[in-house]
């Protein structure tokens, strides 16, 4: 705090203009500037002797029962407390506890004994405290992968399982549904876990790059191969290594990556020397493998080497539980970054993202949350902070058609959504309702229907 006075120029014309004036007057004047700020005074006998309008609301202590009279517990100031942060819980009149913050300047007489001191309160900005969120338990958390769809809960046994053997491991999903995170878990709770995970994408690479990116070159193998350049198979050594979008793979290539997986060993571009490898491989695909080996675009023998393993992934629209979930765990991580806080999410827009088809799955989801940080205000996610295509009630309709949804799981996945509500904000139906993105009376309403 001194430090900060400095900085601002804490200046001798200051010092001379305070001058000026008598004590007395200077704090009246601020305490009338601050009236709507909790703030309160408190003698050496921590006794009150100024209790603000703006303490009046934040605690519900009407000043003619505090002021003159000693203050609770909570509000007694000493010395240490000088210019220090402190975390106070409130009980209100309506039985909620709040948080608050309470940042303390302590006065000393001129004899410099402790004669009380000046207290601001704040609502503390924790959101932990404050935003009433459906948060993963443990285990909807697994390694990273945040579910509570009874589908991902068996592909997280499959994960484990299988992480604990060397099989190559084939992950089938639609883009930005979670496959680079399956991947991670794989090499997370395997035996390779301390040697590297490296991943690649197939698609984004022309078949030369590729081949040079995953084998690695000699120099003079090609005009800039100015040096020797060590492949992602060679730097994984001991590792995982991901390939992404493997059905990508050029032929030629794909011929190449038999052999690794076969012999382990392979020859860098422009070499002549066998380099031994011991790399695990995860492999992922938005295709079905089956059909490009039909249609001729990728080697039945890979295929089945490839897939000792298959995990399939659900697109975000068929394990519709897991949207709230993971809009309130992307809100949460947006929310610790402190310039938006947001604490419910307006019924109707609720009502649109958990209709919504979600092409782009967890990945497009996040998007939207990071959207309405950077457009909007304020603690209530609004409707005008949805991307456009959320606005345009005709392509929401021809996505919601072609999400093609199952009322029975609707009815199972809304009773399971309102148990963990309830369950999670201790049974308080207004937060759970807000949670939801319902009106009180609707949730209501659902929860006589379901039974709950
Ligand atoms: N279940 C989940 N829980 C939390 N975050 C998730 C989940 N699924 C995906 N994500 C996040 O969504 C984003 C996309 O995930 P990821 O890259 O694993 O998808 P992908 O299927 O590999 O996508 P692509 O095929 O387009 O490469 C990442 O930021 C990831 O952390």
């Amino acid at each position: 705090m001194k430090q900060k006075k400095q900085s601002l120029g804490w200046v001798s014309e200051y010092s001379e203009w305070l001058a000026q004036f008598d004590s007395a007057t200077l704090l009246s004047k601020m305490l009338d500037l601050c009236e709507s700020s909790a703030i309160y005074i408190v003698d050496k006998n921590q006794q009150v002797l100024y209790w603000g309008d703006g303490m009046e609301k934040l605690t519900g202590l009407r000043q003619e029962n505090t002021v003159g009279k000693p203050c609770l517990a909570e509000f007694t100031l000493a010395e240490a407390d000088d210019n220090q942060e402190q975390s106070i819980k409130l009980s209100q009149a309506n039985g909620d506890k709040i948080t608050l913050k309470k940042v303390s300047q302590i006065l000393f007489d001129r004899l410099g004994a402790f004669a009380g001191g000046i207290a601001v309160l704040t609502e503390a900005l924790a959101p932990a405290t404050f935003v009433p969120k459906v948060l993963a338990t443990a285990k909807q958390n697994f390694h990273g992968i945040l579910s509570r769809s009874p589908t991902m809960h068996d592909v997280f046994q499959i994960i484990q399982n299988a992480a604990e053997t060397e099989a190559t491991v084939l992950v089938r999903g639609e883009s930005g549904s979670g496959k680079e995170l399956v991947a991670k878990a794989i090499h997370t709770l395997s035996a390779r876990r301390n040697a590297p995970f490296l991943a690649i994408n197939c698609a984004a690479l022309s078949s030369n790059l590729l081949e040079s990116e995953l084998f690695g070159h000699v120099r003079g193998a090609f005009t800039g191969a100015i040096k020797d350049h060590s492949g992602l198979f060679q730097r994984a050594n001991g590792g995982t290594l991901f390939l992404d979008e493997v059905a990508e793979m050029p032929m030629e290539l794909q011929a190449k990556l038999l052999r690794v997986l076969q012999e382990r060993n392979y020859i860098p571009v422009g070499g002549n020397r066998t380099i031994e490898v011991d790399v695990r491989i995860v492999a992922a695909t938005h295709r079905s493998l089956r059909e490009e080996v039909k249609n001729g675009q990728f080697r039945e023998d890979l295929m089945y080497r490839l897939r000792v393993v298959p995990i399939f992934l659900p697109p975000l629209r068929e394990r519709r539980e897991d949207i709230s979930l993971l809009i309130w765990h992307f809100i949460s991580q947006h929310n610790d970054q402190r310039v938006r806080i947001i604490e419910k999410i307006d019924p109707q827009a609720m009502r649109l993202l958990l209709d919504y088809a979600w092409p782009g799955n967890v990945r497009e989801l996040h998007n939207v949350v990071e959207y309405a940080f950077a457009v909007g205000r304020g603690s209530t996610l609004r409707l005008s902070e949805l991307p456009p295509e959320f606005r345009e009630p005709r392509i929401v309709g021809i996505q919601k058609q072609s999400a093609k949804r199952n009322p029975a799981l609707d009815t199972e996945d809304e009773a399971a959504a309102i148990r963990q509500a309830l369950e999670q904000n201790h049974g308080r139906a207004g937060l759970a309702a807000n949670v939801l993105g319902m009106s009180r009376a609707t949730f209501w309403r659902k929860r006589k229907a379901l039974g709950l």
